[in-house]
């Protein structure tokens, strides 16, 4: 039975990863930051006593820049892939703490490879690094050999990080890949990123919850896929014969506005009349239009994206419908006269 190791298993991937991976038969050993909650929301339901993946799933204390914890865990799990998806991954954050974005999503990647280029058995290493490395590219759509002009401080440190996995494959033999994933999405996804702000703020308004959403730039081109997919294709990238970098895209391209239209349409409202821009949400320097060419991970991998924009923009609203109305529901239980000692 094959085991894996995953960096970032609380996030939106870590979870689609490791449910992917329990279904294939491994078993699976988390690292997670120590807070002060043990809650998990997106992995909760595989801990839970009726799960069947309960008994192949681990999760481990460690920071990625506490190099000494996780070279023993490694070493006392001895995984046969590791996939690496931890790090600050907020583009527009990134340019508040450049410092700490650059020390876990550069810096810790490196001394990930570091650990692994002394192992004794090593295993096969997935980078998720992401199309904010090509910046202002110098060509659209962007492949596997387009030139990196990084413009973000988390475009930087990832792209040193692509940097430095392939010059641990070409130069240490390490078996490492990059994976260039472009945005995807999920219900899943984190509440600051665009998608979820949009789909959580049309089901909001379409409920009578709330009456604005406040964005930034609503004409930057970026090429959304499904994060569920992008996930088989990390894998397959391990899978294969020899170890090499794809793409991961779904080539097609629309602006921030298209995925405003498409989670209001869900919902059979307009836009419009909510929707206010503030500079507050605008970042110092944007990347103005990213599209990936997906296809060489189609001809290695097999590999394609399956969701279009307005069912992903439609599967992320309904969701958030269904968690808004199930908050609703029970704080309305919580104050029912019916549950109330004094009724
Ligand atoms: C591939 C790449 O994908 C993601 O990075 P991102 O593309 O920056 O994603 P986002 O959802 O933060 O922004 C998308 C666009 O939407 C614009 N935008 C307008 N108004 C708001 C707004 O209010 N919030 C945000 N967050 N963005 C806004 C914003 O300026 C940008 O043009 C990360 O997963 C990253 O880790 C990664 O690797």
């Amino acid at each position: 039975m094959k085991s894996a190791l995953i960096t970032g298993i609380t996030g939106q991937d870590g979870s689609y990863l490791t449910e992917w991976l329990l279904e294939q038969g491994y078993t699976v050993h988390g690292l997670v930051r120590r807070s002060s909650t043990t809650q998990r929301t997106r992995l909760d339901h595989l801990f839970h006593d009726t799960s069947i993946y309960n008994q192949r799933l681990f999760l481990h204390y460690a920071d990625l820049d506490d190099t000494t914890t996780i070279r023993r865990i490694l070493t006392r799990t001895a995984p046969d892939e590791v996939y690496h998806l931890a790090g600050q991954s907020h583009v527009g954050a990134s340019f508040e703490i450049p410092e700490t974005t650059c020390q876990f999503t550069a810096m810790g990647t490196l001394k990930l490879l570091e650990i692994l280029r002394d192992l004794d058995k090593r295993p096969r290493f997935a980078h998720i690094s992401s199309s904010e490395i090509f910046g202002r590219p110098l060509e659209s759509p962007q492949n596997e050999m387009t030139p990196m002009r990084p413009v973000t401080p988390y475009g930087v440190a990832k792209a040193f990080a692509t940097q430095m996995v392939t010059l641990y494959r070409e130069s240490f033999g390490l078996f490492a890949c990059n994976a260039i994933c472009y945005n995807h999405e999920s219900p899943r996804r984190g509440e600051s990123f665009v998608t979820r702000k949009i789909t959580r703020a049309a089901a909001a308004i379409s409920m009578g919850l709330q009456n604005e959403l406040v964005l930034g730039s609503l004409d930057t081109v970026r090429d959304w896929g499904y994060a569920p997919d992008y996930v088989q294709g990390m894998w397959l990238m391990l899978q294969q014969e020899t170890a090499d970098d794809f793409i991961l895209a779904t080539g097609t391209q629309h602006t921030v506005e298209n995925f405003l239209a498409a989670a209001f349409d869900a919902v059979d409202l307009d836009w419009r009349p909510y929707v206010r821009q503030d500079k507050a949400f605008m970042r110092p320097s944007e990347v103005q239009r990213l599209i990936g060419d997906p296809s060489k991970a189609f001809r290695q991998l097999n590999w394609k994206a399956n969701v279009t924009l307005p069912e992903l923009a439609k599967e992320m609203v309904q969701h958030d419908r269904e968690q808004l109305l199930a908050k609703n529901a029970s704080s309305l239980s919580e104050t029912s006269p019916r549950n109330s000692t004094a009724s």
